[in-house]
């Protein structure tokens, strides 16, 4: 069972709650980091999180969790649909992660409907509003195995 999990939202994520409220609900990121906190806590998994709206931090930061981290849990935003960049970092520190999106991409724009890290993703997750990050730590803390010493 994980120990370790991070979770990251990308570009724009940091205006959830008051961002396109039809399309991205009106529970604000500091409202999905407290109830994420507290259900890793009631998992006794320990969590961090990072919201960045630049690549380059996201991707130093996948980085940094080599060997700390068994699983993260990435909202990429936007970069979902942009970013080799994001794809080579996730699959280069060979952590297990869970794509989100509170929206259904795939039900919005053509440019929204493929994903650079899907393919590469244990399972992903969208159209499910907010309540996919929850799923997505439920699913981690059951099915993904500790590899290692993996610690925050
Ligand atoms: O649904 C979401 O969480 C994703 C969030 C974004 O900011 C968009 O750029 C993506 O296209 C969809």
């Amino acid at each position: 069972m994980a120990k370790s999990i991070l979770l990251i939202n990308g570009p724009n994520l940091n205006l959830l709650g008051t961002r396109e409220p039809s399309i991205y609900g009106t529970t604000t990121l500091p409202d999905v980091i407290d109830s994420a906190t507290a259900q890793c806590d009631r998992l006794s998994i320990k969590f961090t999180h990072i919201q960045s709206n630049h690549e380059g931090v996201l991707v130093d930061r996948i980085h940094e969790a080599r060997g700390h981290v068994d699983a993260i849990v990435i909202n990429p935003g936007a970069l979902t649909h942009t970013s080799v960049a994001l794809r080579d970092a996730l699959v280069g520190v060979d952590i297990p992660f869970v794509e989100v999106h509170i929206s259904n991409i795939h039900k919005r724009e053509a440019f929204r409907h493929h994903s650079y890290l899907s393919d590469k993703a244990e399972a992903v997750i969208c159209g499910l509003g907010v309540f996919g990050y929850e799923a997505a730590i439920d699913w981690v803390a059951k099915y993904v195995e500790v590899k290692g010493n993996a610690r925050l």
